[in-house]
């Protein structure tokens, strides 16, 4: 009989519904329930985007389905593939993953998330929980870290933004005018001088992807800062177009490459927010396609499990 080796693929979470919002919202505000105008300005960028369904979820139920399904075309002689989600701020949270992979009688297991991207802010803090609970419920883990140069994940975002390009020219634009923004999260400023590797990390992807997708005309910018007292890493997404604006850069094609689904970071503060600046600047934006179920990135992420299973011997061959 094959053994089963467990996958715990995590990642921030999303709410189920807009009535779990709040629940939602009181857990990233550790456990501080928001104010009622902090709540509906939350609500109303749900509402947004999502016009009465919600498919955010489905988004990442689908990757790890098909991550399990590619993990499994492998077939590997003496070990099958079981993909457990782990979420950090809603069920199934982290932790409960954790258990079910130990009540399914799991003894190994490796550990993704679905952020190529390390930060101890991040990534770090889905490990450390997930750690924890792995000693207690006495399954042994490993974690893979990152996997922001995966050449398959480059070529991913790659064809992204070439496709994209292809679109502006056809709408007469030349190709070379358009500026490339990629972008990502924004974080709290402090976690420069805690010598974290988000931010190289990041630049690192980018000038992969515009070497790959032979683009020269680009700059690296954040998104979606939270609003808090302390400063966060700038400049952000609309600031950057207002400048570009005024030194009459009009096309511009934002590359986020800290997400990999169709995100409220996507699909709001791009799509929506990002999109009416552009409208009052007269520029032209585009937005690349993300991942989501993209082969190239099932096949990155399947790829680093396998990699993470060998370096520990729970597989052979
Ligand atoms: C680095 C990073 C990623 C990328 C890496 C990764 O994916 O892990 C990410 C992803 C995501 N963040 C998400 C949603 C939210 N993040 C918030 C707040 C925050 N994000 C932070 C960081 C990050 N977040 C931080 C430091 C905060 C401050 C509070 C805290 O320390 O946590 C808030 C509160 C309100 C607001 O500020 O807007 C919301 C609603 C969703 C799901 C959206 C959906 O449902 O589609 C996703 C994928
Ligand atoms: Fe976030």
């Amino acid at each position: 009989m094959k053994k089963k080796i467990g996958v715990l693929v995590m990642s921030y979470g999303t709410p189920k519904s807009l009535d779990d919002v709040e629940a939602y919202y009181t857990h990233i505000r550790r456990g501080n329930p928001p104010a009622p105008e902090q709540l509906k300005e939350l609500k109303d960028r749900y509402e947004a985007i999502v016009g009465g369904v919600f498919p955010l979820r489905e988004n990442t139920d689908r990757q790890v389905e098909e991550l399990q399904a590619e993990l499994n075309r492998l077939e590997l002689p003496d070990a099958e593939f079981v993909c457990y989600q782990g979420l950090k701020h809603t069920e199934p949270f982290i932790e409960d993953g954790v258990r079910h992979m130990a009540a399914d009688g799991i003894a190994e297991a490796v550990g993704i998330v679905l952020a190529p991207h390390y930060s101890t802010m991040s990534v770090g803090s889905y490990i450390k929980r997930a750690k924890a609970t792995a000693e207690e419920a006495g399954v042994r883990m490993s974690f893979i870290e990152s996997y922001h140069l995966h050449p398959k994940l480059i070529e991913a975002f790659a064809q992204r933004v070439s496709a994209k390009l292809d679109a502006f020219v056809e709408t007469g634009a030349k190709r070379e005018d358009v500026k490339v923004l990629f972008s990502a999260h924004s974080l709290p400023e402090r976690i420069l001088s805690m010598g974290d590797p988000y931010r190289d990390q990041l630049l690192e992807t980018s000038e992969a992807v515009a070497e790959k997708a032979g683009v020269s005309n680009w700059q690296f910018t954040w998104q979606s800062a939270g609003r808090t007292a302390e400063p966060w890493l700038g400049p952000d997404v609309l600031d950057t177009m207002k400048e570009l604006s005024e030194q009459d850069v009009r096309y511009m094609l934002v590359s986020p490459l800290g997400f990999v689904s169709d995100h409220l970071e996507v699909l709001y503060d791009l799509d929506i927010e990002a999109q009416q600046v552009a409208e009052e600047l007269d520029v032209r934006l585009m937005r690349i396609d993300s991942l989501n179920t993209d082969r190239l990135y099932m096949e990155t992420l399947a790829d680093c499990v396998l990699t993470e299973c060998r370096k520990g011997a729970l597989v052979h061959g």
